[in-house]
């Protein structure tokens, strides 16, 4: 059995999608009010495994999650799942639409609700609370009029559905990440992603032979995110999502690469991918074109080669 530490109180999507990422038979799930107390417990080792969202398809990357893979001791993604998210709205019992003053949600939520609110409660204020849940929990003590939520929140609080099945955009989706010390590196499975965070020197073209770097070998970028490094004005950090596991010659030759040319490169985790989206991998940077590269450069350098 593990502790597995998630992003909560009960009933937030982080929730939802950490039963996906752990066994709910034999882990142990513990609640955390903000994401950065659930990195703090896989630092202090008070829990195995953390699971927080790290992106979602409408309002983008979660900046919380963004600092604290960046900044303080390291951590590492073992695991992500991407779940599609929809809203209810969420009421005390005899609650009418129309006597809704106040809205409340994490403000990843609220932003993905933003059209319906203006639509529907135009008289409505919202107001920004640590969570989706935790929105549903403040309704209940009566801090707010009504909460936008996570579907399985109803199940969690005595609250009323007054609306199911929310949100501006259709298939609206958010990526979650299951994050544990370093050290753990899944083995590869052929459908994996490697993440990064490089900060480069302030030259012409430093970010362009970063991704040259991975281009020169065949390496596929599914993600690039800037966020600032907080030291110096103008100056940021890039977040890196690329096809293929740390494990393979080639990705292993490209962090060394910008180990060489970056400022600072921190390893973020190889991981398989929630769609098991193959990887496909051609000549000439397959392993075996490595190697055969390597033996090569080794015969030479042995004189017994030219
Ligand atoms: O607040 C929650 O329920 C979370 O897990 C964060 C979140 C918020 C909005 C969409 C997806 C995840």
């Amino acid at each position: 059995m593990a502790r597995i530490g998630y992003f909560g109180p009960q009933g937030t999507f982080t929730e939802q999608a950490v039963r996906r990422l752990a066994d709910p038979e034999s882990d142990e799930f513990v609640p955390f009010g903000t994401i950065p107390a659930v990195v703090a417990a896989v630092r202090a080792g008070e829990v195995e495994r953390g699971c927080v969202p790290v992106e979602n398809s409408v309002e983008g990357a979660v900046p919380a999650t963004m600092d604290a893979l960046a900044l303080g001791e390291p951590v590492v993604a073992v695991a992500e799942h991407v779940l599609q998210v929809q809203f209810t709205l969420l009421a005390r019992p005899g609650t009418g639409l129309d006597e809704i003053r106040t809205v409340a949600s994490h403000p990843h939520a609220l932003a993905q609700v933003r059209e319906w609110l203006e639509t529907n409660l135009p008289k409505a204020t919202a107001i920004a609370t640590g969570s989706t849940a935790a929105a549903a929990k403040e309704v209940l003590a009566g801090a707010f009029d009504a909460a936008v939520s996570a579907p399985v929140a109803a199940l969690h609080y005595p609250l009323t559905e007054l609306v199911t099945g929310l949100g501006d955009v259709k298939d609206a989706k958010t990526r979650f990440l299951l994050l544990a010390k370093p050290g753990n590196v899944p083995a590869p499975t052929g459908a994996d992603r490697t993440s990064l965070v490089a900060v480069t020197p302030n030259e012409v073209g430093a970010l362009s032979d970063v991704l040259h770097e991975l281009a020169l070998r065949k390496i596929n970028l599914t993600r690039l995110e800037a966020r600032p490094t907080r030291e110096l004005f103008g100056t940021y950090r890039f977040y890196l999502d690329v096809e293929g596991h740390v494990a393979e010659q080639r990705i292993g030759d490209a962090l060394a690469a910008l180990h060489r040319r970056c400022i600072e490169v921190r390893f973020l985790g190889s991981y398989p991918r929630t769609d098991k989206e193959p990887t496909v991998v051609g000549s000439p940077t397959t392993d075996a074109d490595f190697e055969a590269a390597g033996e090569w450069l080794a015969a030479i350098r042995r004189g017994e080669s030219a």
